[in-house]
């Protein structure tokens, strides 16, 4: 049998929690070569010198968008989990790929194919209901707040709604202690909580007069992303250009 043409593929904070589940996953594909496992004091250069075709990057929001930056100079495809990620600095990115039009660069808040049908739920879902609100539940040792997910899933709802004519959520507070009703983006009251015990979850509640529909994914385990970071591994370089959400991939967008 002809050997399999494996893609040589890099793991950018190949250290943390899910680096390690990235590696791991990596080195069981059959089709995939890990040629660089990077973490905080290595320098990005090495994953060119290591002839990466790919860069998985799970690091931190403080370092990503330089990361890609470097990834694109190098012409490495690039897989961003990481959260953190703002409009202007995806623009940043969109503006650096007109020099490397080859390149492909996907960044996905979440790679759990539970937690992407959520927010495609969610936004066909937000029209229909007066309130929505959504919370997202993680470990504590999160860095940032609120989550990746719930910022996408919340502007997701808010452009279903604003498509859609829908009014805002009705809301009477008129005296709260600071941050009792979360965060607001888009328009959308985004809650987060921290505990012992959690990995990754989230909830959209939506309200209507008599009924509440609630969508709730739970990432129990790290393995949960995997199948979707092997598949944008796969991927990425037949889609060159900013691609924003593993949903996109999947057909579901
Ligand atoms: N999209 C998705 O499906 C998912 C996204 N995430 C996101 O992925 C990110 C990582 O999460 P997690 O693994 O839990 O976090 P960890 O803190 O466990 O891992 C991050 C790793 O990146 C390292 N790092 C820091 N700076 C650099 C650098 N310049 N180059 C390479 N590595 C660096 C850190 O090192 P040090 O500790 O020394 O700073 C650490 O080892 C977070 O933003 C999280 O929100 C998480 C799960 C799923
Ligand atoms: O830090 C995490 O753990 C996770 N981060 C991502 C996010 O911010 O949405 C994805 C998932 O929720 C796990």
């Amino acid at each position: 049998m002809a050997p399999v043409s494996q893609i040589p593929v890099a793991v950018l904070g190949a250290a943390g929690r899910m680096g390690r589940a990235v590696i791991a996953a990596v080195e069981a594909a059959p089709d995939l070569d890990l040629v660089a496992a990077l973490d905080a004091d290595d320098d990005v250069a090495e994953v060119r010198a290591a002839g990466a075709r790919v860069a998985v990057d799970f690091t931190v929001p403080g370092v990503t968008e330089a990361n890609v930056h470097a990834l694109v100079d190098a012409g490495v495809h690039a897989v961003v989990g990481t959260s953190g990620w703002t409009e202007p600095a995806l623009q940043r990115v969109r503006d650096h790929l007109v020099e490397a039009p080859s390149v492909g660069v996907l960044v996905a808040p979440n790679f759990a194919l539970g937690a992407v049908l959520t927010m495609a739920f969610a936004a066909k879902a937000a029209r229909w209901f007066e309130s929505v609100e959504v919370v997202e539940l993680h470990h504590p040792d999160k860095v940032d707040a609120p989550s990746g997910t719930a910022r996408h899933t919340a502007q997701a709802i808010a452009a279903a709604r604003e498509a859609a004519g829908v009014a805002p959520a009705p809301d009477a507070t008129t005296t709260a202690l600071d941050g009792a009703r979360g965060a607001v983006v888009d328009g959308v009251h985004v809650h987060a909580v921290r505990l012992r015990g959690l990995v990754a979850h989230q909830e959209v509640l939506l309200g209507n007069p008599g009924e509440l529909l609630t969508i709730r994914h739970d990432s129990l385990d790290r393995a949960s992303f995997m199948p979707g970071v092997l598949l944008a591994t796969r991927s990425v370089g037949a889609r060159p250009g900013l691609t924003v959400g593993l949903e996109h991939y999947l057909d579901l967008a």
